[in-house]
C-alpha cells in the first residue's frame, strides 16, 4: 500500500490564523483607538526560552498587537516577580499575561502562576481558569490544546463519538486537551507512564494525541490506520533537529493525518496565544 497521510500544514493554518486576528485587532484600532496587548515575563536567560520570547514579540508586532516583553534576570526574587505581576494585572492597558517557564528553581511555579490575574492569564494555567475548563464553562484556555484542537478540526468534520487518546497528562496539554475533547463529545482516554499497555491503548484512537516529550515514542504500528494524529512533543536531539513524540516516517504510512515536528502544533501555540490576547481584551473591555 503506497498510501500516505494528509500532513496537516501548521505553520499555513497558523499564518492564516493570524492574519483573521490582525484583521480584528485592526477593526479595535480604527473604531476605539485601542490596541490588545499581550506582556511575557522572561525570568533568567534560558538560551530556548529567550527564542520563544523574541519569536512571541515578533508575531504580535506583525498582526498590529501591542507586545511587551519584561526580561527579569535569573536572580529575581519570587517576590520581585509577584511585584511584577501585581503591576501588570493592575495596569489596564494589559490584555494579556504570560509568565514564560520554565522558571528560575528557587521560584515557586504554582506561587507565581496564582498571582496572575485570571481574566488576563492567556496561558490558561490559572486554577479558576483549569476549573471553568473541567466545568465546560467559557475561559481562556491553554494555547497548545487549543491549537491542537483546531487542527483536528481542519481535518474532522465532526468529532462527536470518536475514540480519542491523550498520551500524556501534564497541565499544560494533557489534561486540558483531554477537556476539550470531552467537550467536542469524544470518548477520551488519558494514557500516560503507567499505562499498562500503552501501544494497544493507543491503536483504539481515531484521533491520538501524543503530549510526553518521549522522541518517537509512539511508533506506526501503535496507530490505527486512517487515524488523525497531533503531535504535540517539540524535543531538541544531540544534533540541534527537533522531533517529535511520534516516529513519523513509521506513522504517516498508516494514519490518516498527522502534523509534522517542526511545522504542526508549534507555531499554532503561539497563533492561539494572540487570539486568547483577543479574547481576553474583549472579555474585559468589551
Ligand atoms: N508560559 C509558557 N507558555 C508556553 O506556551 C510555553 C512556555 N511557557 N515555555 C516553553 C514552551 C514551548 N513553547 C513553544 C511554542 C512554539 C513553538 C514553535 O513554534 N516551534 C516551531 C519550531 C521552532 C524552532 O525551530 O525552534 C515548530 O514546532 O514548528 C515551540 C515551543 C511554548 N511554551
Amino acid at each position: 500500500m503506497a498510501e500516505q497521510a494528509l500532513i496537516i500544514d501548521g505553520k499555513a493554518a497558523a499564518a492564516s490564523l493570524r492574519a483573521e486576528i490582525g484583521l480584528e485587532v485592526a477593526a479595535i484600532k480604527a473604531r476605539r483607538g485601542l490596541v490588545p496587548g499581550l506582556h511575557v515575563v522572561l525570568v533568567g536567560d534560558d538560551p530556548a526560552s529567550r527564542v520563544y520570547v523574541a519569536s512571541k514579540e515578533k508575531l504580535a508586532a506583525e498582526i498590529g498587537m501591542s507586545s511587551v516583553a519584561h526580561r527579569l534576570p535569573a536572580e529575581t526574587s519570587e517576590a520581585e516577580l509577584l511585584a511584577k505581576l501585581a503591576e501588570l494585572n493592575a495596569d489596564d492597558s494589559v490584555d494579556g499575561i504570560l509568565v514564560q517557564l520554565p522558571l528560575p528553581k528557587h521560584i515557586d511555579t504554582g506561587r507565581v502562576i496564582d498571582a496572575i490575574d485570571p481574566a488576563k492569564d492567556v496561558d490558561g494555567l490559572h486554577p479558576i481558569n483549569a476549573g471553568r475548563l473541567a466545568g465546560g464553562k467559557p475561559g481562556l484556555v491553554p494555547c497548545t490544546p487549543l491549537g491542537s484542537m483546531l487542527l483536528v478540526k481542519s481535518v474532522l468534520p465532526s468529532l462527536s463519538g470518536l475514540e480519542a487518546v491523550v498520551v500524556g497528562r501534564s497541565e499544560l496539554v494533557g489534561r486540558p486537551v483531554a477537556q476539550l475533547l470531552l467537550q467536542a463529545d469524544c470518548t477520551v482516554t488519558i494514557a500516560h507512564s503507567r499505562t499498562r499497555d500503552l501501544a494497544a491503548t493507543c491503536r483504539r484512537a481515531d484521533i491520538l494525541i501524543a503530549a510526553v516529550g518521549r522522541p518517537g515514542l509512539v511508533k506506526g504500528d501503535w496507530i490505527k490506520p486512517g487515524a488523525t494524529v497531533i503531535d504535540v512533543g517539540i524535543n531538541r536531539l544531540p544534533d540541534g533537529k527537533l522531533t517529535g513524540d511520534v516516529d513519523f516516517a513509521e506513522a504517516v504510512k498508516v494514519a490518516g493525518a498527522i502534523t509534522p515536528v517542526p511545522g504542526g502544533v508549534g507555531p499554532m501555540t503561539i497563533a492561539c496565544l494572540l487570539r486568547n490576547t483577543l479574547t481576553a481584551f474583549h472579555a474585559r473591555r468589551g
